[in-house]
């Protein structure tokens, strides 16, 4: 075991009120939205397939040009209350917008740099319109942070020459300075979602990563932290050096999931972010250069995650004139009319404690209530899903969320096992079974002698 100074400050999930309400939203919206939305992919006529939001490392664009861009952003179109509806509807119970990309570009009106919203055509704070708009819906705002900036002088992607030390000392105030503005002026801020802290010049200061996470702490006392912020002493990022998880939950699944049987995840808080696209955080003008996910792929995702005990952040990439794009509605009106019927099993909903990967789909079980909810994708050719239950538990009832007036057959064949009988109808959707379960003391059958 390590003496570390910056690694991990406790260990075990927060159980105070604004963690848990950060747990039992289960379903976020991601937006990354900034002046690499203009371009969309496309420069000088040509197509790049690698992520909009990079489009400026991908066709070698200078500072000087790519910069110019904050002149010409003014998304005439924009109406954070529509966002903020469609958002409703889809049913996330909180967002995370990008308030800084690594371009560096600000959308609220900081004092620390000029290169902000404040100097476009658009000049209005988009951060407050947001964070307004959503938090008028009921939605939780997070704030995603880029500590890589590839607009700012003094960003350094590492530490070789004293020049580089004292230039980067500088960065690290302004971007402690930014971070401090934005916990102070927008103080419904429920957490902060760090990003661009893989270089070495981060890996070497994870004094300051987690003197960032104190102050915001202390500004904003129950503000939740992502593990991707932190570096420990010897620069070991999201676990420290003695392999304990740092920040409030582990950020490292990006455009991926655990696997379902992966039961380490549900020791600790987590979060999946996911595109829709295969690799687009900000907007592509080509919605379809690459594979982009189905509602019905992106629900099995929603409920993995939180059959594994995590949260699922679903990312969107609005238009530069402030309208989010058709397929994206399309997408989430789809997945608001699942949640509409079965938000049941994923609020306040987590891992079901013991019950074994499931064939058919997954269970998920109420925090709370300890109510357990299994949610089916796969229904057998047979139309009998075969459950295992635990050790001296059955299960007494099983009912549709939907339709509870619906009889399922409910048959314990052996020791463990319980057969339900799907009624003789086609389904087009997941669908949920609410179980009812009763310990079993005496035990009816007979162990097989092998
Ligand atoms: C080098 O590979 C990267 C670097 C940064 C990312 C950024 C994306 O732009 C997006 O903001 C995602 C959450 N983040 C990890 C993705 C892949």
């Amino acid at each position: 075991k390590k003496l570390l100074k910056y690694g991990a400050q406790y260990e075990g999930k927060r159980t105070d009120a604004a963690m848990q309400k950060w747990r039992s939203n289960r379903f976020g919206q991601f937006i990354h939205w900034g002046l690499y939305a203009i371009p969309g992919g496309e420069w000088k006529g040509k197509t790049y397939t690698y992520a909009a939001e990079f489009l400026k490392s991908s066709a070698h664009i200078p500072n000087s040009t790519w910069d110019s861009l904050q002149y010409q952003f003014n998304p005439v179109k924009f109406d954070p209350k529509t966002w903020a509806k469609m958002a409703k509807k889809m049913g996330v119970k909180y967002m995370t917008i990008t308030t800084k990309h690594h371009e560096g570009f600000c959308l609220w009106p900081t004092q620390y740099t000029k290169f902000n919203i404040g100097n476009t055509p658009y000049k209005k704070d988009i951060i407050k319109a947001l964070v307004d708009a959503y938090n008028s819906e009921g939605i939780d705002v997070n704030f995603y942070y880029s500590v890589l900036d590839w607009h700012h002088p003094d960003w350094r992607y590492d530490i070789k020459t004293k020049e580089d030390s004292i230039a980067f000392s500088r960065y690290l105030t302004f971007a402690q300075n930014q971070l401090k503005e934005l916990a102070e002026n927008y103080p419904s801020v429920k957490g902060f979602w760090f990003d661009g802290t893989w270089d070495q010049s981060i890996k070497k200061n994870g004094w300051w990563t987690l003197q960032v996470e104190q102050m915001l702490k202390s500004i904003r006392p129950g503000v939740v932290v992502n593990s991707r912020l932190r570096a420990d002493d010897y620069g070991a990022r999201h676990f420290d050096s003695n392999g304990k998880m740092m920040g409030d939950y582990e950020s490292g699944y990006e455009r991926r999931l655990p696997s379902p049987t992966d039961t380490q995840v549900i020791h600790r808080d987590w979060e999946a972010c996911m595109t829709i696209p295969e690799n687009q955080w900000g907007y592509h003008k080509k919605w379809d250069i690459s594979y982009t996910k189905t509602p019905l792929e992106l629900i099995e995702m929603l409920v993995q995650t939180t059959s594994l005990g995590g949260n699922f952040l679903l990312n969107f990439g609005p238009k530069p004139d402030g309208t989010i794009r058709i397929e994206e509605q399309q997408i989430a009106e789809h997945i608001g009319n699942w949640m509409k019927i079965n938000s049941a099993a994923i609020y306040n909903a987590g891992h079901a404690k013991g019950w074994p990967r499931q064939d058919w789909g997954y269970f998920t079980q109420n925090e709370t209530t300890g109510k357990l909810y299994a949610v089916v994708f796969n229904i057998p050719i047979s139309g009998i899903l075969k459950i295992q239950t635990l050790e001296g538990i059955t299960i007494s009832k099983a009912s549709f969320l939907e339709k509870p007036d619906v009889p399922i057959t409910v048959k314990e064949i052996a020791k463990k096992q319980v057969n339900l009988y799907l009624p003789q109808q086609s389904f087009s959707e997941p669908f949920v079974i609410i179980l009812d379960t009763i310990n079993e003391n005496k035990n009816k059958y007979i162990d097989a002698k092998t």
